[in-house]
């Protein structure tokens, strides 16, 4: 069924099925997976013209809290309830019947076998538990005629197993580490909770205070409370670490269930099943999890609760902490939010009283938090070609000394943001989009980083012809790494950006570098603001703290306030007290003044009054609609007809159509609606009545973003 809302299907004779069932059916010329979702047939279509089920999985049904929540975020989100569900489908290739599979596993290797660098690849990949010809070759990155070539010579021994065995049993019994009293008191409220049985709370605690510790608590609790009760800690993709995963381990004895984009087919496929038969109890995992075949979830942890990456930015728009709280409110189970940083949806909902607030305002242990001071760059600023100031210079220099480690930080990927024509001013762009074309000298390639098209670096200017006028403008990570290897010759500088640790395995060999103090000065992206603890690392440098306030974005203010505080909470997180040194050409700005003096309520109490005044959310509701179009005039008539056809409803408006901020994206023109209504406003019917009464031109896309976070 994952095409629409639905299709009938005729039972054939012998078969038993019930709502929940995963079945494969007919749909046209194909054969797909589907599950039953009601017995109730629909009275307007003969049986004899119903194609029949096919076969029913021997695997148990989904669980019916788990379709009606389909059902209501198919509602809530206005796509097809099979959009949904092929969410949830995710894993299917666990349904196929696996049990005996031939498996391949280490064999002492004899003298006579020929050795080449894909057979290499694959003894690499291979060890004591067998794995499928297909997965392990998937691990090599060769066919699966080399691993079956190496079993026939003898290197590899072939075995029959169960290639997706039960997960271990979480202990939730293990003692956990010692808690401070701050602590202490912080899981007895997260364990009344789960004694309730619903509701939201937030541990609101500051960078190193320890909100792991604590929300592992609930988590042994949840498992405790109930022996079928499954759990799933969420995080953003980028936090998944292996020092992550190996904390989990360690206190509960095995290691957890992972789920995220990087895990291979054979993980995916046996959390999945794992899941949906209800032994696997502990899943850490990135958004995605959430749709998962859950049996009995009981309680979900939404650590960095705040991060925009909780948001899926293409496909289904959908925003997974968001879910997780309606998850937890329809299904009643509790939900655990946790941030230094919360959203201001978050504050907010805490301040009415709907959300429990557990609050960790020290660090743990001896760590203190870092002295925050702001640069004013107007007075202070940098020789021209060259991006760190003086004071920050001087700074580096007395840490470089003291053999600690420094995170030059600047959200910024590549060497330079723009590339003009020194000769005519041609600023390089996309030839399909409206987007500026990043340098990255690494690769010497231009690239859009909204699209992902890049081309090798022109030696002519394409306007003007003249050769060697390109140049380079505004900094990016590399540029501030040539810098930083210039001034410190002997300083190992290393790039933490998603273009140098594009790799699975990159990134975790660059923080374990890091953590061993390897790396004397790391500049990084985002990438490496999120949860890491660094011991050696005591200065911070956010080489333009203002980037990110600009741009119009509603929660610009928020976000570069957040991920500030984030990547200011890397510094001097053991006893080492840390420091951190915001450049910036807007000292006098809220954000600035907040970060420094530590007043960050005040900071929230601001923004939400403003939010409050202009109606937005938290205080308002808003959607998003996108009109897009390969053809300008036809693009421009739809909009035209919809403006035209705006319904009248108290409370809501709608402004629009403007033309998105990048207004041709690979050749597609966009156009947008902006829809605000109050909190009580009823969006979805608005917008179903408003776009249902347009009938969409041809080859014009309509994509409705409910509550949406990117404004291009
Ligand atoms: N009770 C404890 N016993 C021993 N070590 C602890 C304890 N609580 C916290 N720590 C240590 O303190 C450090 C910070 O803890 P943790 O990562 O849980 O903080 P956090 O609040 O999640 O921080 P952030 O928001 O910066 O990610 C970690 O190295 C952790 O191992
Ligand atoms: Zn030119």
């Amino acid at each position: 069924m994952p095409a629409g809302d639905g299709y009938d299907y005729a039972v054939p004779e012998g078969m038993e099925l019930s709502p929940g069932d995963i079945v494969t059916v007919p749909l046209g010329p194909r054969q797909v997976t589907g599950v039953v979702w009601t017995d109730a047939s629909d009275p307007n279509v003969p049986d004899a013209k119903l194609k029949a089920i096919i076969e029913r999985y021997d695997v148990p049904p989904l669980a019916p809290q788990l379709l009606a929540f389909v059902d209501w975020a198919a509602r809530y989100y206005m796509v097809r309830r099979g959009a949904l569900l092929r969410m949830v489908l995710r894993g299917e290739q666990g349904l196929s019947d696996v049990r005996g599979k031939t498996g391949f596993r280490k064999a002492p290797l004899p003298d006579d076998v020929r050795l080449t660098a894909k057979r290499m690849a694959v003894l690499e990949a291979a060890g004591e538990a067998p794995l499928t010809a297909k997965d392990l070759a998937e691990r090599a990155g060769v066919t699966e005629a080399v691993v079956r070539g190496l079993a026939n010579a003898g290197a590899l021994e072939r075995t029959v197993f169960d290639p997706d065995p039960p997960f271990d049993a979480p202990q939730y019994g293990l003692p956990g580490r010692a808690l401070s009293p701050e602590q202490s008191a912080g899981a007895g409220e997260l364990r009344e909770l789960i004694a309730e049985g619903a509701g939201t709370a937030l541990i609101d605690g500051v960078t190193g205070s320890g909100k792991t510790e604590v929300y592992l608590e609930a988590v042994a609790e949840a498992l405790r409370a109930d022996p079928t009760a499954q759990v799933l800690v969420m995080l953003p993709e980028i936090a998944l670490t292996l020092p992550f995963l190996a904390r989990l381990e360690d206190r509960f004895g095995v290691p957890p269930a992972h789920w995220h984009s990087d895990v291979s087919s054979a993980q995916r496929r046996r959390v999945w099943k794992r899941v949906l038969d209800g032994s696997c109890r502990l899943v850490v995992g990135a958004r995605s999890a959430l749709f998962l075949p859950w049996q009995n979830l009981k309680l979900i942890i939404v650590d960095e609760e705040h991060d925009p990456a909780y948001k899926q930015q293409d496909g289904i728009l959908y925003h997974a902490r968001d879910m997780a709280v309606a998850m937890g409110a329809r299904q009643r189970f509790p939900v655990v939010l946790a941030s230094a940083t919360p959203s201001l949806e978050t504050v907010l909902n805490c301040e009415d009283g709907r959300y429990r607030r557990v609050e960790l305002p020290s660090r743990f242990g001896p760590a203190v938090l870092p002295e925050i001071r702001v640069l004013d760059m107007r007075g202070e600023g940098s020789e021209s070609g060259r991006w760190l100031a003086p004071k920050a210079v001087g700074a580096i220099n007395e840490t470089l000394a003291k053999k600690q480690q420094v995170l030059l930080y600047l959200n910024r990927r590549g060497y330079a943001p723009v590339t003009l024509c020194r000769r005519c001013g041609e600023r390089m762009t996309a030839p399909d989009s409206d987007t500026w074309l990043v340098e990255h000298k690494y690769t010497n390639r231009l690239v859009c980083h909204q699209t992902g098209f890049s081309m090798p670096k022109p030696d002519k200017c394409p306007h003007c012809d003249a050769e060697g006028t390109l140049a380079p403008c505004g900094p990016g990570v590399e540029r501030v790494a040539e810098e930083a290897q210039e001034r410190w010759p002997d300083a190992r500088v290393e790039i933490f950006s998603s273009d140098t640790v594009d790799r699975p395995g990159s990134a975790k060999d660059l923080l374990k570098r890091m953590t061993a103090g390897e790396i004397d000065i790391l500049v990084a992206t985002q990438a490496a603001a999120k949860g890491h603890n660094f011991p050696a690392l005591t200065l911070v440098v956010a080489v333009d703290a203002d980037l990110g306030l600009s741009g119009g974005d509603l929660r610009a203010a928020e976000r570069t306030y957040q991920v500030l505080s984030q990547v200011s909470g890397r510094a001097g997180r053991a006893a080492d007290k840390g420091r951190v040194l915001l450049q910036s050409y807007q000292p006098q700005h809220p954000v600035a003044a907040a970060l420094s003096s530590g007043l960050r309520d005040d900071f929230l109490n601001a923004e939400l009054l403003s939010r409050e005044e202009i109606g937005m959310p938290p205080f308002g509701r808003l959607a998003g609609i996108i009109l897009s179009a390969q053809e300008e005039p036809k693009l421009m008539e739809d909009a035209r007809a919809l403006a035209q056809a705006v319904p009248h409803a108290d409370g809501i408006e709608v402004w629009g159509p403007a033309p998105a901020p990048f207004y041709r994206l690979r050749g597609v023109y966009r156009q947008r609606f902006l829809v605000r209504g109050t909190k009580r406003s009823n969006l979805q019917a608005f917008i179903s009545d408003w776009l249902g009464a347009v009938k969409p031109k041809n080859a014009v896309r309509r994509v409705v973003d409910i509550d949406p976070y990117n404004f291009f």
